[in-house]
């Protein structure tokens, strides 16, 4: 499985965001982060590939064009998390996580159903949330089980839009490990968009580096995130060094 993008035109009426973007083909088991500043235009790429908004050009999942795509067809390949939190409400979070696995699973025993909600759950590691109302979690918590909607699925292509924001650091880290070993396993593609770049250098394979009306970088983290790639997209001064545990990490000395 690869995704492929060519010449990719994004724009909302007349306010163009990126005009003919390319990028190197992503393989199966990529864990891809989508980073550049507030308004660049992440979140709007990642909703054309998701259908939501249009795009010209080519956006492929193997052969398959994105934009062509059945609404069924978006529902069992890709694994859309927004950023926006799921409603509150009196429904638990089993149901709301076996919803949305029942919405594909035509073809599927109700005993397989309840495995992949269960193993949903205990991938995220959030067991202790399934039998709570919606309306009773934390944000943080809502957001593991928009992600855990996801999982149950088993999508091809993962496009995940900050699911991470609302989570303490320890629950970063779980959820992006856990992230990571299922595109590892199942040998799907994740698009991560995030602000963290340093979330995103010590769990993607590649990072796609965006800055206004520009690709500015597509490639390992540290080809990508030079100090002054970074210093382009951020317009600050950092500085990429080696934490004691040999991670590359992201130092910023001030913004200009
Ligand atoms: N539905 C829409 N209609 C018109 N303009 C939009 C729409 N959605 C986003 N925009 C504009 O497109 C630009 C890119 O927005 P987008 O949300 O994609 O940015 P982003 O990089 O994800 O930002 P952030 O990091 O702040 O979440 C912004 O100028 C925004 O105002």
């Amino acid at each position: 499985m690869s995704l492929s993008i060519q010449n990719l035109h994004l724009a909302h009426g007349k306010h163009v965001l990126f005009n003919d973007i390319s990028l190197p083909a992503i393989a199966a088991g990529s864990l891809v982060a989508v980073l550049g500043p507030n308004g660049v235009g992440k979140s709007s790429l990642v909703k054309s590939l998701a259908g939501i908004h249009s795009y010209k050009g080519e956006a492929k999942l193997n052969d398959f064009e994105l934009s062509s795509m059945t609404q069924y067809q978006r529902l069992k390949h890709l694994g859309y998390v927004p950023q926006a939190l799921p409603q509150a409400s009196s429904l638990l979070a089993y149901e709301v996580v076996m919803s949305s696995a029942k919405s594909l699973a035509a073809n599927e025993s109700s005993m397989r159903i309840t495995e992949k909600v269960e193993q949903a759950f205990m991938t995220l590691g959030i067991t202790s949330l399934a039998m709570k109302p919606m309306h009773k979690l934390s944000g943080g918590q809502k957001q593991m089980i928009s992600l855990a909607q996801a999982l149950v699925r088993e999508p091809s292509l993962y496009l995940l839009d900050e699911p991470t924001s609302a989570l303490d650091l320890n629950w970063q880290i779980r959820v992006l490990e856990a992230v990571r070993s299922e595109v590892t396993q199942k040998q799907s593609i994740g698009l991560l968009i995030s602000h963290d770049i340093n979330l995103a250098l010590r769990y993607c394979d590649q990072i796609i580096l965006l800055a206004p009306n520009e690709l500015l970088s597509a490639g390992s983290p540290m080809q990508s995130l030079t100090s002054q790639n970074i210093r382009r997209a951020y317009n600050v001064d950092a500085r990429i060094e080696k934490c004691s545990k040999g991670y590359p990490i992201v130092l910023v000395d001030q913004a200009l």
